[in-house]
């Protein structure tokens, strides 16, 4: 009797050694360099992740590990196109891994969320035309731009230099993004002072969302267990709530609801004037073909796409801005209104704004683009895929469901790639541009077929944009702006211009953060 804890001991231990030693000795993973403290245990990145430095650490491990690095008992990082084919390429068979579920909203998959080929391919179908770049530069999406971008000049003007570009380009996102997602039904007005749809802001750039992350992905049970507790329960779950309610998102999804329960209700001849996301996705409604998407689901696609389109594109623009202000980038942003102000008159809508066609193909205003997105992607980190079969990448061995991933923040500050890669330096990007090799390291909107879909939407408003701004205004850094550098979050990090004496995170407090 006395014996057998002893002995269960006993086992429990060898278990535990047998276990580290596989993992760091022999396991088919135990050849890729990397350090043992991360080879052994998936804590350590996890605790990267709860500290808010993984994506800084896994850059550092790439430059002095090399381009293939293990990171976990179960995972490795790659930085290299070669590797970039290989997992993300059309036709790779990689699958999006567990993570992706915290994206999920109502508890429906949407086709961020899906995790195989096949799934997403069948949601993906029902978009791909609604996001197509020719849509974007014409008809009723190029109005669009236009008419928020000239919205966004008549807001500069009515508040002057004291105007706060954080709020206001998040304003010009949004306003984009819901009029393209749900026309009548939901679009906001923030650019024209609606104090109502500005509330939304707020419910996106929480500053409690990142613990909220880091606990959906690392502890999705208890994170989901935690907040449906009711009555009695739910008082004492709310000590341990990682942000109070209304979560993060909450305002977004009710809005996506909302938008939704009002076009189902509008009358035939009401849904058939709308082009908006909605009205497409309502073509493969149940209601309009047998196994169709339910309320929730396009709801969850809508919320989804929302989120998606809103950071993403301001945090860009509002990176792009603070970097040509400033006194040493002074000669790129000349060069950008040289090139801006050589639009031709019949080029410039009743507004005098050029058209998104034209913004389109503007070679130095892409090059000012590429490069804030090469320094400043609002999605730097690792994009983890994993396959459920054994494979080979770089030449080394994987076995099935190991976790791979590839992050822009790495792969855009190699050496030797990019010269001097924390210098802020368009011109690279006139030579880079030429050459179909070295465009594929940049990797902003991701590769293959589950890169961003909206990254025509994205660039349309962000050209626009910039043209309509700098054909204007020239710009200036204040308030010590020079060597502080804007902070962005991003999941669980927060991201800044790591040459700069300091940082400066824009957020919004929520009231019961
Ligand atoms: C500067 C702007 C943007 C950047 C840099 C960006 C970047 C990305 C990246 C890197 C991914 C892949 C993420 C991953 O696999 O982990 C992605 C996916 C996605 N993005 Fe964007 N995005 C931007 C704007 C937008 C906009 C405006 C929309 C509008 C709806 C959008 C909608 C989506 C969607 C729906 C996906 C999922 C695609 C799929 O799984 O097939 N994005 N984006």
């Amino acid at each position: 009797m006395t014996l057998a804890p002893a002995i269960l001991a006993t086992v429990a231990v060898a278990a535990i050694i047998y276990h580290f030693c596989y993992s760091l000795f022999f396991s088919s993973l135990a050849r890729i360099p990397g350090p043992k403290s991360f080879a052994w245990t998936k804590l350590k990145l996890a605790y990267e992740d709860y500290k808010g430095t993984r994506t800084r650490t896994i850059h550092a491990l790439h430059a002095e590990y090399g381009p293939i690095v293990r990171v976990g008992p179960n995972e490795v990082t790659f930085s290299s196109t070669t590797a970039m084919r290989s997992i993300y390429g059309a036709g790779s068979g990689f699958e999006r891994t567990s993570f992706y579920r915290m994206f999920e909203a109502y508890g429906r998959k949407n086709m961020f969320s899906f995790s195989t080929v096949k799934e997403h391919g069948e949601r993906k179908k029902f978009f791909a035309h609604a996001y197509a770049k020719s849509t974007m530069l014409k008809g009723d999406n190029a109005a669009m731009v236009l008419q928020k971008a000239k919205l966004f000049l008549d807001l500069l003007a009515r508040e002057g230099p004291d105007s706060e570009i954080f709020s206001t380009l998040h304003y010009f996102s949004l306003d984009n993004i819901t009029e393209f997602l749900y026309g009548n039904f939901g679009k906001t007005a923030c650019l024209e002072g609606s104090k109502k749809d500005r509330e939304l802001i707020g419910d996106i750039v929480d500053v409690a969302r990142r613990k909220l992350s880091w606990y959906s992905v690392h502890f999705p049970g208890f994170t989901n267990w935690l907040y449906s507790r009711t009555g009695v329960m739910a008082c004492i779950a709310r000590h341990m709530y990682p942000m109070n309610k209304p979560t993060t998102y909450t305002g977004i999804r009710s809005h996506a609801k909302k938008a939704c329960q009002a076009f189902s209700k509008a009358s035939g001849s009401e849904r058939a004037r709308e082009t908006s996301l909605i009205a497409k996705l309502w073509t493969h409604h149940y209601s309009n073909k047998e196994g169709g998407l339910d309320d929730l689901d396009i709801a969850s696609e809508c919320a989804d796409h929302l989120l998606a389109g809103v950071d993403t594109t301001s945090d860009t623009l509002m990176f792009l801005i603070w970097s040509l202000s400033r006194p040493q980038n002074r000669v790129f942003q000349e060069k950008l209104i040289e090139e801006v102000c050589k639009i031709p008159t019949e080029c410039l809508d009743a507004n005098g704004i050029p058209r998104p066609d034209v913004c389109d193909k503007l070679l130095y205003v892409d090059a000012v683009i590429k490069e804030t997105l090469r320094l400043f992607a609002p999605l730097p980190g690792s994009e983890p895929r994993s396959l459920s079969t054994a494979t080979s990448i770089d030449g080394y061995l994987i076995p099935p469901r190991t976790v791979v991933s590839i992050s822009p923040y790495a792969l855009h500050r190699n050496p030797d790639i990019f010269k001097d890669p924390l210098k802020f330096n368009p011109d690279r990007w006139m030579d880079m541009l030429k050459s179909d090799e070295a465009k594929k390291w940049f990797w902003a909107f991701s590769s293959g077929g589950r890169m961003c879909i909206g990254m025509h939407l994205a660039m349309a408003e962000m050209t626009t944009l910039v043209v309509a701004l700098y054909r204007k205004y020239n710009t200036m850094t204040i308030d010590g702006f020079d060597d502080i550098s804007p902070g962005i979050t991003a999941r669980y990090e927060v991201f800044y211009d790591e040459s700069c004496r300091a940082m400066r995170v824009f957020l919004i407090q929520h009231p019961s953060a």
